[in-house]
């Protein structure tokens, strides 16, 4: 039987439907809309689309959005003094650096310069360690965010499945293990040096495939009735010139083995947008001493 579609795009609608709601009680409470800064360097083309559509989302949601966009040739210092100005601008509760950045930027002194009220991205280092140990107040990095709300859509409780995550990057892997220990996972994480990496993927209730290779996991490596979250986005030669999306997954075998999967495009990629907005309402209301929104 072939898999259920995890519909990431209704999902990701759900979620910034109550975002706007709640963003109207905030507008309510405090006469003012949160604010996302977004801030792009250089013109990579898939950035500009991404910053694009989290400005779009942010004002449709009824919140500010301010955008930066920078040269590529800006140097550092400046970016850190943009960054600084954010974070002491009131009117701004969130702050958004888009990666990758230039190679002459070094990444981790950009994010850590970032006000960790203000990280709605969750990456800088004080919001990583309140995931790791497990705090209420951490702000948790949109993708693997976005996964958990589809995980524990399609499947309610997740304690005690055995889940193994496939790459381990800062921004994806390893949140996305925290996140799923914090749900009482059994959680491995597998990467380029894993051995027997398909006999580990088999042996999953839950799959997260986050290692950035077109279709690298294979329909057989499954076990039957697996989850499996497809987090790649990889564009490959379709032919006549054209290209076409993929992702980390072997998707029309993976269908036939398992329970239920994510497509690409149309599975995690929405979430994405729609937590960022999520963490943003919620920067703003703790920067107000609001309660939080229940539920989101
Ligand atoms: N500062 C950040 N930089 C980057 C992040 C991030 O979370 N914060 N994540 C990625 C890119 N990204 C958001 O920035 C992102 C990627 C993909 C999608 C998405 O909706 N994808 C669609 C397909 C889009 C297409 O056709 O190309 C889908 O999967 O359906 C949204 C956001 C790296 N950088």
């Amino acid at each position: 039987m072939a898999a259920r579609l995890i519909d990431g795009r209704a999902a990701a609608q759900e979620v910034r439907a109550r975002v706007a709601q709640e963003v109207e009680r905030f507008r309510a409470a405090t006469g003012r809309a949160p604010g996302l800064a977004t801030v792009l360097v250089g013109e990579d083309p898939a950035s500009a689309v991404y910053v694009r559509s989290k400005g779009k989302a942010t004002r449709e949601a009824g919140m500010e959005s301010v955008s930066h966009n920078l040269s590529a040739d800006i140097g550092e210092a400046e970016l850190l003094a943009l960054v600084d100005q954010l974070n002491r601008d009131p009117a701004i509760d969130g702050i958004l650096v888009q990666l990758p950045l230039p190679g002459h930027i070094d990444s981790a002194k950009v994010i850590a310069a970032i006000d960790p009220a203000k990280d709605v991205d969750g990456f800088h280092p004080i919001n990583a360690g309140k995931l790791a140990i497990g705090a209420a107040d951490a702000l948790v990095p949109c993708t693997p965010f976005g996964c958990l709300y589809l995980l524990k859509q399609e499947l309610g409780s997740l304690s005690g499945l055995d889940a193994v995550v496939i790459g381990r990057s800062n921004i994806v892997g390893k949140p996305m293990a925290m996140l799923l220990l914090g749900e009482s996972c059994t959680v491995t994480i597998a990467h380029s040096r894993t051995k027997d990496l398909p006999a580990v993927v088999r042996r999953a209730d839950i799959v997260v495939a986050a290692v950035g290779r077109p279709e690298m996991v294979k329909g057989d490596w499954l076990k039957s009735s697996a989850t499996v979250i497809d987090v790649g986005i990889n564009r490959v030669d379709a032919g006549e010139g054209k290209t076409r999306l993929v992702g980390d997954v072997a998707f029309d075998d993976a269908q036939k083995v398992a329970g239920a999967i994510t497509p690409v495009p149309g599975g995690v990629g929405p979430m994405t947008i729609a937590m960022l907005l999520r963490n943003t309402l919620v920067a703003a209301h703790r920067r107000e001493g609001l309660a939080e929104p229940a539920g989101l």
